[in-house]
C-alpha cells in the first residue's frame, strides 16, 4: 500500500486531488493548518468516496509536528499543496508569504530527508512566466514573477532544482497550475473563498446567485478579440486527475528525475466569454461593468500542455460549460460554504 503525505489537504484543489487518490487506491496522511479552509471538506471528501483517511491539523513550518509525522507514518510520496495564494495579499503582507511559502516548504523538506522520504510533487503555478512573450506557454519559457506571492512560489522552484542537482536521487514533479474552477460534480466540495473572491469564477457565481450586485471586468483594452484577459480555465477535477497521474509517473520511472508540466487545457477564454458561458448555464444574468485594469494582470496566458500529455499521460477533458456548471451547482448547493 502506498502512503502519501498530502500537506494542505483540506484546501481547494487539495480536497478534489484527494477524492481523486483515494479513489486511486492511496492510502492518505492530510496535514493541514486549516488556516484557509475547514474540516468539513475532508469529511465531504469520505462521504464521496466511502473511504476514510488521516487527518493531522498542524502546520508545515513546525519542525516538531513534522517530525512526529514521520515518525509515526511510513510515506511514500509527499503532495505538497499548503501555502498562501492570495496575490494582492502577497504585495502587502510579504514575509508571511514567504514565511509560509518558502520557510514551510524548507521545512518540510529537511523533515523529508531526514526520514528519508524523497519524492515530491510541488503545486506551483503559471504565475511563474511573469508576462509571457507569446502563447501557447511551454515549460521552457524564461522565468519572473511580478509579486511576492509568483516570486515564493519560483523560490522554491529554483530550491528544488537545486536539491535535485545536489541529491540526484530525489524525485521532483513541479507542476504549473493554470487557472482551477469549477468543482466536484456531487456539489460536496468546491472553491469556498472568504470574504471578497479574488478570482473571476467565484465572484462570477455569487454574482449570478445575487450575493453581489454586479461583476467588475477589469480592463477591455487588452490586445485579445474581445479586449479583455484571456485564461486558461482548468477544470479542478482535471486538475486532480493530473495529480493521480503525476504520482503514477513517478512511480514508473527511475527514482532521481525533475520534471516540470504545464497542467492547463491549451485553450484560452476572455473574461466575457466566461460571463456568458456562466448566463446561459446558469440561466441567470450577470450584471457586469467595465473597471479599469488590474494591476500586474497580463493580457493572455494559456498553457502548452502538449508535455503533459506525453510525460503524464494527462489531458484535460472537461470543458467551460462543465466548468460552470460544476461551480454553479457547488454555489447553489452550499450558499454559505461550508
Ligand atoms: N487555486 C489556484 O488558482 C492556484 C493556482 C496555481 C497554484 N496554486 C497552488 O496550489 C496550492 C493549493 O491551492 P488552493 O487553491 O487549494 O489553496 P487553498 O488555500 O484552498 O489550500 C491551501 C491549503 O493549505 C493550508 N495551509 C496553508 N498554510 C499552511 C501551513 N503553513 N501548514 C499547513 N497547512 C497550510 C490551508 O489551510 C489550505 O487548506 C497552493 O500552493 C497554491 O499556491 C493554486
Ligand atoms: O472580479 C474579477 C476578477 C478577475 N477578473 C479577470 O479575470 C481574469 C482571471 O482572473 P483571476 O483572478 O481569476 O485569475 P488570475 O489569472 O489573475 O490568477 C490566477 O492564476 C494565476 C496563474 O496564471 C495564479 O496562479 C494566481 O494565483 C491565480 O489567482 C483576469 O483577466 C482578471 O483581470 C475580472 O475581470 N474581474
Amino acid at each position: 500500500m502506498t502512503t502519501l503525505l498530502v500537506t494542505g489537504g483540506a484546501g481547494y484543489v487539495g480536497s478534489h486531488t484527494c477524492v481523486e487518490l483515494l479513489e486511486a487506491g492511496y492510502e492518505l496522511v492530510v496535514l493541514d493548518n486549516l488556516c484557509n479552509s475547514s474540516r468539513e471538506a475532508l469529511h465531504r471528501v469520505e462521504r464521496i468516496t466511502g473511504k476514510p483517511l488521516i487527518f493531522v491539523e498542524g502546520d508545515i513550518r513546525h519542525a516538531g509536528t513534522l517530525k512526529q509525522l514521520f515518525a509515526r507514518y511510513t510515506i511514500d510520496t509527499v503532495v505538497h499543496f499548503a501555502g498562501l495564494k492570495v496575490l494582492g495579499e502577497s504585495v502587502s503582507a510579504p514575509l508571511s508569504y514567504y514565511d509560509n511559502n518558502i520557510g514551510g516548504t524548507l521545512t518540510l523538506l529537511t523533515a523529508m530527508r531526514s526520514h528519508g522520504v524523497k519524492s515530491l510533487l510541488f503545486s506551483s503555478t503559471a504565475a511563474v512566466y511573469g508576462d509571457p512573450h507569446q502563447v501557447p506557454i511551454t515549460e521552457d519559457f524564461p522565468l519572473s514573477a511580478t509579486n511576492p506571492y509568483g516570486r515564493s512560489k519560483l523560490i522554491v522552484e529554483d530550491m528544488l532544482r537545486d536539491l535535485h542537482r545536489a541529491e540526484p536521487d530525489w524525485s521532483i514533479m513541479i507542476l504549473r497550475y493554470f487557472n482551477p474552477v469549477g468543482a466536484h460534480e456531487s456539489g460536496l466540495i468546491g472553491e469556498d473563498p472568504q470574504g471578497i473572491p479574488n478570482n473571476l469564477m467565484p465572484f462570477i457565481a455569487q454574482v449570478a446567485v445575487g450575493k453581489r450586485e454586479f461583476l467588475s471586468v477589469y480592463g477591455n483594452d487588452y490586445p485579445t478579440a474581445d479586449g479583455t484577459g484571456v485564461r486558461d480555465y482548468l477544470h479542478v477535477v482535471d486538475l486532480a486527475v493530473g495529480h493521480a497521474r503525476a504520482i503514477e509517473a513517478l512511480g514508473n520511472t527511475p527514482a532521481g528525475q525533475l520534471h516540470t508540466c504545464n497542467l492547463g487545457t491549451g485553450r484560452g477564454y476572455s473574461v466575457l466569454d466566461v460571463v456568458h458561458a456562466f448566463e446561459r448555464v446558469s440561466g441567470r444574468k450577470v450584471p457586469h461593468v467595465l473597471a479599469a485594469r488590474r494591476p500586474g494582470d497580463v493580457a493572455t496566458c494559456y498553457a502548452d500542455p502538449a508535455r503533459a500529455e506525453r510525460e503524464l499521460g494527462w489531458k484535460a477533458t472537461r470543458g467551460l460549460d462543465a466548468m460552470c456548471a460544476d461551480t454553479w451547482r457547488w454555489q447553489c448547493d452550499n450558499p454559505h460554504g461550508y
